[in-house]
């Protein structure tokens, strides 16, 4: 990077909250509390600036402090975006652009009635039943559905889940109330660490900042009695299996439902720098994980940065880290999870012991080459890698110093040139469901 600023790379939960500020649903200031209140890292002090990066080092805006206690925020390169429908630009919107609509289209009056309502989980019938009462009489009525780039706890409804319910619950307050509402996906911290840090902003502020003028939570709106019985769906089940079985059958039948008796699998993606393999491997990964299946993602340079930090790309350090890869892969698919890996993996021998210690670990393995050319990779060029590595400034780098042994064992060629990235997850997630039975 040639910005002389300290860098700091965020956190899903952190980009969450970047990506708030770049909206203007929060100020750069509140970005800079919350940053320091979750402490995990160097950011500016005083008339310092810092940039902020993702994990892939992308350098994405610049957090400048400045003297009157204020921050100043400046955009540099587009957050990387995914698939699904948390991602769909028709309902994830800046704020501020959301906010102009929002006073175009509830007229110019102060008094305005704009109810937010906050769509935080899966809405039970209470709460669409609620919807429609709040609505009654409100100029207009905003679905603020936050979701959070992390994925959720297993088993529990994920950003994907959430928005598909969201647009149900408005399609249905549309038919009995006669206004459908304007449905807006709102970036938000998966986890209490960022969202509750000292000075980080509150969900009803950011509600405000989208142009809500009151603010509901759905849940709250739910019943005592639903609450509980939210609560105790598990133990329902678990109630219901042990009363029509006997207790080795119930303990077979509830053990299978947790699908401890499903085959893992390692999904392996090869490629380029720049063919798309990080891209395609996140958004199939929150796919999967919104499936139902327990999902580790072990991307690239996150592998780089925690389980191989030191590593250079001479051959020897790059099969290691592959070798590592597949290893933590193998272990993931042992216990029937479903690891979806995404180096460059440049040599067919490392490709081939990670296939090895897959299936010895009795998983599937699916190798994914990412094909795109090097012309195209190299077009992209997001990081500016590849002109650094023609100006010579990176040696071995595959495809211009360092070579890239083209799979003859793929499962899958994908070529990201002319395959968008909903249709690329949507083949190899076809395959998995194929070899998994
Ligand atoms: N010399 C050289 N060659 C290739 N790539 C380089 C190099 N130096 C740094 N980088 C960055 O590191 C990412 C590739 O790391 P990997 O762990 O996937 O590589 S490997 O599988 O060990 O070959 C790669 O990330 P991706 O672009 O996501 O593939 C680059 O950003
Ligand atoms: N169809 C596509 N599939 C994947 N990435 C694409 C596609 N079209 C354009 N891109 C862009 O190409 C770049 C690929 O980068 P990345 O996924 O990090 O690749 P890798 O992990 O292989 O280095 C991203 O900026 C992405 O937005």
């Amino acid at each position: 990077m040639t910005d002389s600023s300290p860098a700091r790379v965020l956190s899903d939960d952190e980009l969450d909250l970047l990506e708030l500020a770049l909206g203007g649903a929060i100020s750069p200031a509140a970005l800079a509390s919350a940053l320091a209140g979750a402490a995990v890292g160097p950011l500016g002090t005083s008339r310092t600036a810092t940039v902020l990066t993702d994990a892939e080092n992308t350098p994405l805006a610049r957090l400048t402090a400045q003297d009157d206690g204020g921050a100043g925020l400046e955009p540099l390169k587009p957050l990387a975006t995914a698939v699904g429908p948390q991602w769909d630009p028709a309902v994830r919107r800046p704020a501020r652009e959301v906010r102009a609509e929002v006073a175009g289209t509830a007229g110019p009056q102060e008094d305005a009635d704009v109810l937010g309502l906050l769509v935080t989980e899966a809405p039970t019938r209470d709460e669409a039943d609620a919807a429609v009462r709040l609505a009654a009489g409100a100029d207009l009525v905003l679905l603020l559905v936050p979701a959070a780039r992390r994925a959720p706890g297993h088993g529990t409804v994920g950003a994907p889940g959430l928005v598909r319910a969201a647009h149900g619950l408005a399609a249905d307050l549309g038919a009995r109330s006669g206004r459908r509402p304007v449905t807006v996906v709102v970036p938000w911290p998966g986890a209490a660490s960022v969202g509750t840090a000292p000075g980080a902003p509150a969900l009803t502020d950011v509600a405000a900042a989208y142009g809500a003028r009151r603010t509901e939570t759905l849940t709250d709106h739910r019943t005592p009695a639903t609450a509980q019985a939210v609560t105790a769906l598990p133990q329902v089940h678990d109630d219901a299996v042990r009363a029509l079985y006997p207790q080795a059958s119930a303990a077979e039948v509830t053990r299978a439902a947790g699908g401890a008796r499903r085959a893992g699998a390692v999904v392996f993606f090869t490629g380029l720098s720049g063919s798309g393999k990080s891209t395609v491997a996140r958004a199939l990964a929150a796919e999967l994980e919104d499936d139902g299946l327990g999902t580790t993602l072990l991307d690239g340079d996150e592998v780089r940065h925690h389980l191989s930090k030191g590593l250079g790309f001479d051959r020897e350090s790059r099969e290691t880290n592959v070798r590592r890869i597949g290893y933590v892969a193998s272990l993931v698919a042992r216990h029937g999870g479903i690891a979806v890996a995404a180096p460059i993996a440049p040599f067919a021998q490392g490709r081939a012991e990670v296939r090895a210690l897959a299936e010895q670990a009795g998983g599937r393995f699916v190798l994914v080459h990412v094909s795109t050319p090097l012309e195209v990779c190299e077009a992209r060029d997001r990081k500016g890698l590849y002109a650094r590595a023609r100006a010579g400034e990176i040696p071995d780098f595959t495809g211009i110093s360092s070579p890239y042994e083209e799979p003859t064992d793929a499962d899958l060629v994908i070529d990201t040139t002319d395959v968008p990235v909903a249709e690329a997850v949507e083949r190899v997630r076809r395959h998995l469901t194929a070899v998994l039975g």
